[in-house]
């Protein structure tokens, strides 16, 4: 079964979104060199701004960030995840934005995008405070796996990774590799990252591919840590805090002994569980 290299690009950004383009593209041909067949680039890889949506666009538009990584998938024959880009939508409220994770085959086209569902906003005191629900309109739905050459990925972002009925809703419907391009904060970073994106790979026995942020911008410091995850929870690659590319290897074949040795899909008892759609969502 088939056994591919795939990338994370660990990036530090500004809010100039042609540096952050210059900076991706350096990381993006690295991937290719390194032999990679898909490249995952992090959360607010297009920029990060403390007012960012005056900074989004209509992913259509030729200018977009979008438009100049199809360009580049397509000239470097890579599948590019583009973790996660603010854009403007039709019928928004216009003030606001969507961060988007864009996947882009390696013609150039967009086969998937998913709009970022859960926002966040939370007060720690004394740690962080950010409100994403001021500047963001959450998603609505999940986007349906997305068929690549590494197999079937699921489309995620950063927070979703607390949300895990999402990534067991994907395992459902076919996951392969989950991802959660992110921009994490540096204290939830420290005490969660890992626990977290082990805990999903476990549990839903498949590869988790995570690209973030690092560096700093303004008062905002973020994690870093890119990390890739087989299967059985081992950490094939750890990014650290420096900008650059991480390369591990995605082996279904691994992956497909793991869930015939603990078959975790068939012993789950739904019968235990209420309708999900009978729960109370705030
Ligand atoms: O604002 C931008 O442009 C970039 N986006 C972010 O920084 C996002 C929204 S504020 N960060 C997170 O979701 C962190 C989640 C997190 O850290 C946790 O779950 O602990």
């Amino acid at each position: 079964m088939a056994k591919s290299i795939v990338a994370v690009c660990q990036m530090a950004v500004s809010d100039d979104k042609l540096e952050n383009f210059k900076q991706g593209k350096l990381l993006v041909c690295e991937s290719k060199r390194r032999g990679a067949v898909m490249t995952f680039l992090p959360e607010a890889c297009d920029f990060v701004a403390s007012n960012s949506p005056e900074l989004a666009e209509f992913i259509s538009s030729d200018t977009s960030v979008s438009s100049w990584y199809c360009e580049l998938a397509r000239s470097e024959k890579i599948w590019i995840s583009l973790g996660g880009i603010h854009r403007k939508c039709a019928g928004d409220d216009q003030s606001k934005c969507r961060v988007s994770h864009v996947i882009i085959n390696d013609v150039g086209e967009i086969t998937s995008v998913y709009d970022k569902c859960h926002l966040f906003s939370v007060d720690i005191p004394g740690k962080i405070t950010l409100k994403e629900t001021d500047r963001c309109v959450p998603g609505s739905a999940i986007t349906d796996v997305t068929e690549t050459p590494i197999g079937r990925v699921a489309s995620l972002i950063c927070y979703d990774v607390r949300f895990p009925q999402m990534s067991c809703e994907l395992r459902r419907r076919g996951a392969e590799i989950l991802t959660y391009p992110s921009a994490f904060t540096v204290p939830t970073g420290h005490a969660h990252w890992h626990a977290l994106l082990r805990s999903r790979a476990i549990e839903t026995q498949c590869y988790v591919v995570a690209a973030a942020l690092t560096g700093k911008h303004g008062t905002r410091s973020f994690y870093g840590h890119s990390l890739v995850v087989d299967p059985w929870g081992t950490v094939l690659a750890d990014a650290g805090d420096e900008v650059g590319v991480s390369t591990a290897s995605v082996d279904l074949g691994y992956m497909q002994t793991i869930r015939e040795n603990m078959p975790i899909d068939l012993h789950t008892r739904w019968s235990l569980y209420s309708d999900s759609k009978t729960r109370n969502e705030k």
